[in-house]
């Protein structure tokens, strides 16, 4: 079974360091929370690991495959990034079609979200319809590792439960490492949760932690327990 590992990964913008030596591995069938404050990093970590964003220092591999660039990690690692990034002017089944492979363009074709956009061009859809279609074309890529980036990110309740559902279906194919600050839904569905702060990635032991950390307060921990524990 194919393992993400991620070693020896440092960066930084000018003087101010952002990832200090970073390690991290994700198996398929894995789903790893990246959690941490806004400007934490999370976003330059995981366009770094897809090979968008430069490093001062990386060694990224999956299995034997060492990934240097985004076209060594192609069919191996994908990535949602936090802003849209549809074309304009396509039909989203065109869109659909130049993505996937038959097998899985013809699992959103027959998606009931999916169904009533399909004709559609990109900027007649809402945010959250552009986000929903993004995201099942992340998910169903032919990639065995998906990074999310705030995938939650301004989509309703019921679209957002039914991603984090469609996720866990999906898991057993593939490895995911997600961040959103949207934190319950993350520790909800995440193995583990790993909290990036001052550079430094750590994986918690229990999300009480984050309290500790600082990340959120008693009072939201303790009123915040409709999610499982990582
Ligand atoms: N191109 C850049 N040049 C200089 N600094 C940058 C650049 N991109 C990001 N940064 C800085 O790097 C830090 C980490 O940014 P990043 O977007 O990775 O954080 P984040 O944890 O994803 O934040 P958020 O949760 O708010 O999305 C921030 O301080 C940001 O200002």
């Amino acid at each position: 079974m194919n393992i993400l590992h991620i070693d020896s990964l440092t960066k930084s913008y000018g003087d101010k360091i952002i990832l200090s030596d970073i390690f991290l591995s994700c198996g398929i069938g894995q789903i790893k929370g990246l959690i941490g404050r806004n400007g934490s990093g999370k976003s330059t970590l995981l366009k770094i690991v897809f090979g968008t964003e430069s490093a001062n220092t990386k060694f990224i591999r999956v299995g034997e495959k060492i990934v240097r660039n985004v076209t060594d990690g192609r069919g191996l690692i994908n990535y949602l990034p936090q802003d849209h990034f549809l074309p304009n002017n396509v039909k989203i089944k065109t869109i659909i079609n130049l993505f996937l492979d038959k097998e899985n363009r013809e699992v959103l074709f027959a998606n009931e979200h999916l169904k009533p956009l399909l004709n559609k061009k990109n900027q007649e859809l809402s945010g959250g319809e552009r986000r929903i279609i993004e995201i099942l074309l992340i998910i169903h890529s032919n990639a065995q590792f998906v990074l999310l980036d705030e995938p939650f990110n301004g989509v309703s309740p019921i679209i957002r439960d039914y991603i984090i559902e469609y996720i866990k279906k999906r898991k057993s194919s593939k490895g995911f490492i997600i961040t959103d600050h949207d934190f319950e839904n993350v520790i909800g569905l995440a193995d583990k949760i790993i909290f990036l702060d001052n550079g430094y990635l750590r994986e918690l032991k229990d999300k009480k932690e984050l309290v500790e950390l600082g990340y959120i307060k008693k009072t939201t921990y303790n009123t915040g327990n409709r999610c499982a524990s990582p």
